[in-house]
């Protein structure tokens, strides 16, 4: 299924070159020592903070490393760090910085498998999704490459043969505070865009998983970045804050729930600083009783469970015309059951491990209360304790699919970030699209119908930033991606993320004499 996607493609070949630097081939084996903190140019313990939390492989539950969470003299090092790089970084040209961003996009390309690698053991997910993962990182830093060369202003005629014509500007230090779902995508989604704009960046990973940003710090570097053009802080809330509020930082992009999101903004305000805001998600997938029935499954199963169900954009709230209700429901639920929930670093795979136990907990919870709210688990849904000893303490459930859902039940109005998908029927368009955006976010929608008038009309009419027809959760480099509503606000990739990354100055220039009205 994977391998027929366009963007789901294998990189050409240079894969296995970097691999098995130590332990990081094998499940159970991973630990690091080395400091998690980048700045300047290279890696550095933290010089405050000083608390420690633990950070955890999600396939076994052990402790692989310590992380010591930056204070506020670190964070201010980092910041002054960017600072001191943006000096020479803003004046170079765009040609310039694409070189270094293709030479970046080309190391990552090459150490493909050894990012993959570090992203399943910390993350949970399986090899194969890590893989594309880093291949969709790739593909950002290359896209912004090719962008870099050609960010330009425009030329004004203004009367007397006067004319004005404006410059697009970098911002100067800008601030990526990281979800620990996709965190080497999501820190070149944010890198990538910022450094081809002539910013400098300080990144904050999510505590949870901080370490294969760390691999894309020190890529930047060997590609020609000047030092410090590309910092890692590490740490949570206090950390995050520290970075909000430093008058030498110009914006903000941050990629995290609702309720973080609103904080972020609140400390934004204070320094009239830009955000940028992607945020969670409850979006609708909605299935016409006219689709390929084979594709929607699909889709279904895309729009689900990927990362173990970990996605802001996933169309959790599935509504199926009800002609086809119990034909797809069948089909989806047969199918679930069939996937290989296991060792993520096995290839053979395709559910790997939930963050952590707390989440892994939350997420049952939802489970019991939909089934107290009259929701029916029609497959999945348990802890799944795998028959290989070492993984006895991971995080894993079997994925699950409720039936017999309403529109006011807990697990069909809030996010649970997991494996669980709902299944509403309904009868009309004009009552699906309703109930779909009855919603307070607005991330993502779907669409299968073979109907094509259908299809674009029920898109336009959603209220969502993200919006697939016949397909769902593919991540070309090329297309805006962001929210509507409480999902935030602000674009990642396509060229619409040079808007949140820049500024325009305009410039007045008078070729006459100035008449003076004194
Ligand atoms: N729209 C998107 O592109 C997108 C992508 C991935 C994840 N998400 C969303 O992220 C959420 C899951 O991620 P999470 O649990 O890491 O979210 P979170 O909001 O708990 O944390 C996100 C980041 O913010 C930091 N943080 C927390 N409190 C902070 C504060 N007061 N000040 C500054 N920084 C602070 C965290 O340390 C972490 O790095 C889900 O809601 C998911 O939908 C959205
Ligand atoms: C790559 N995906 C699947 C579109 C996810 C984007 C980031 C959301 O969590």
């Amino acid at each position: 299924m994977f391998l027929r996607l366009p963007f789901w493609h294998t990189a050409t070949s240079t894969m296995g070159t970097a691999l098995p630097r130590g332990q990081l081939t094998a499940t159970g084996t991973f630990s690091l020592q080395q400091p998690l903190n980048y700045r300047a140019g290279g890696r550095v313990e933290p010089v405050d903070g000083g608390q420690t939390e633990d950070v955890y492989e999600p396939a076994t539950g052990r402790v692989i490393t310590k992380l010591l969470c930056s204070g506020e003299k670190e964070v201010d090092l980092a910041v002054q760090s960017a600072k001191a790089a943006f000096q020479t970084w803003s004046r170079t040209s765009g040609m310039e910085r694409c070189r270094v961003l293709l030479e970046a996009a080309r190391l990552i390309r090459e150490r493909r498998d050894e990012i993959a690698t570090l992203e399943t053991i910390n993350n949970g997910k399986s090899i194969l999704e890590a893989r594309v993962d880093i291949d969709i990182s790739w593909q950002c830093l290359e896209y912004y490459a090719g962008l870099a060369g050609s960010l330009a202003g425009e030329h004004i005629q203004l009367p007397g043969g006067s004319f004005g014509y404006t410059r697009r500007e970098p911002l100067g230090v800008c601030v990526g505070i990281g979800a620990w779902n996709y965190p080497f995508q999501i820190a070149c989604w944010k890198s990538a865009p910022a450094l081809a704009c002539g910013n400098a960046m300080v990144f904050k990973p999510s505590p949870f998983t901080p370490i294969s940003v760390l691999k894309l710090a020190e890529i930047f570097t060997e590609a020609g970045a000047p030092k410090g053009l590309f910092n890692v802080v590490q740490g949570g809330v206090a950390t995050g804050q520290f970075l909000c509020h430093h008058p030498d930082v110009a914006k903000i992009s941050f990629t995290g729930s609702v309720p973080t999101g609103v904080k972020i903004m609140e400390m934004a305000a204070k320094g009239i600083k830009p955000v940028t805001l992607e945020l969670g998600g409850k979006s609708p997938l909605i299935i016409f009783s006219d689709c390929s029935l084979e594709n929607a499954v699909n889709g279904a199963l895309m729009a689900n469970f990927l990362t173990q169900g970990e996605v802001c954009c996933n169309g959790t709230r599935v509504f199926v015309e009800r002609k086809i209700l119990d034909t797809f429901t069948k089909e989806v639920v047969k199918r679930t059951q069939k996937i290989k929930v296991g060792d993520p670093l096995q290839e053979d795979t395709r559910m790997g491990a939930l963050i952590n136990r707390p989440h892994l907990e939350r997420v049952q919870r939802f489970i019991k209360q939909a089934k107290e709210q009259g929701a029916q688990v029609l497959c999945g849904g348990d802890l799944y304790v795998p028959d290989d000893p070492k993984l006895k303490n991971g995080f894993y459930m079997q994925p699950c699919v409720l039936g017999n859902c309403r529109d006011d039940m807990t697990c069909v109005q809030e996010e649970i970030f997991g494996p669980v998908m709902s299944i509403l029927p309904f009868d009309t368009e004009e009552e699906v699209v309703e109930r779909a955006n009855n919603t307070k976010f607005g991330l993502a929608g779907g669409v299968f119908t073979r109907d094509i008038q259908k299809a674009h009309r029920v898109v336009a009419a959603l209220k969502a930033g993200m919006c697939f027809i016949n397909n769902y959760n593919i991540s070309p480099v090329e297309l805006p991606f962001g929210g509507y509503k409480s999902s935030g606000f602000g674009r990642e990739n396509g060229r619409a993320a040079i808007e949140y990354y820049s500024q325009l100055k305009t410039v007045c220039v008078e070729m006459g004499d100035v008449e003076s009205v004194f």
